[in-house]
């Protein structure tokens, strides 16, 4: 079954992860002319290292931030 694993760092929504697999899903379904069904992705949350983008230090500040008033 064709399967896609995605390493991203830990935090990122799960409206984009959905977002990820409903773009993939129908893009990966499309150039193999293959069902949805069978299309399998997999995320791989990996820790923050020195690579971060600024963006996602950016929103879990701000969540955070939310979360405490
Ligand atoms: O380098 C990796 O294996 C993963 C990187 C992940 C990101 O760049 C991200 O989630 O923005």
């Amino acid at each position: 079954m064709p399967e896609i694993t995605i390493r991203l760092y830990e935090g990122r929504t799960d409206e984009q992860k959905q977002e990820i697999v409903e773009v993939f899903t129908r893009e990966l379904s499309r150039i193999i002319d293959r069902e949805p069904d069978y299309i399998s992705i997999e995320f791989n949350e990996i820790p923050w290292d020195e690579n971060v983008p600024d963006n996602l230090k950016s929103a879990q500040s701000q969540k955070q931030g939310g979360e405490k008033t």
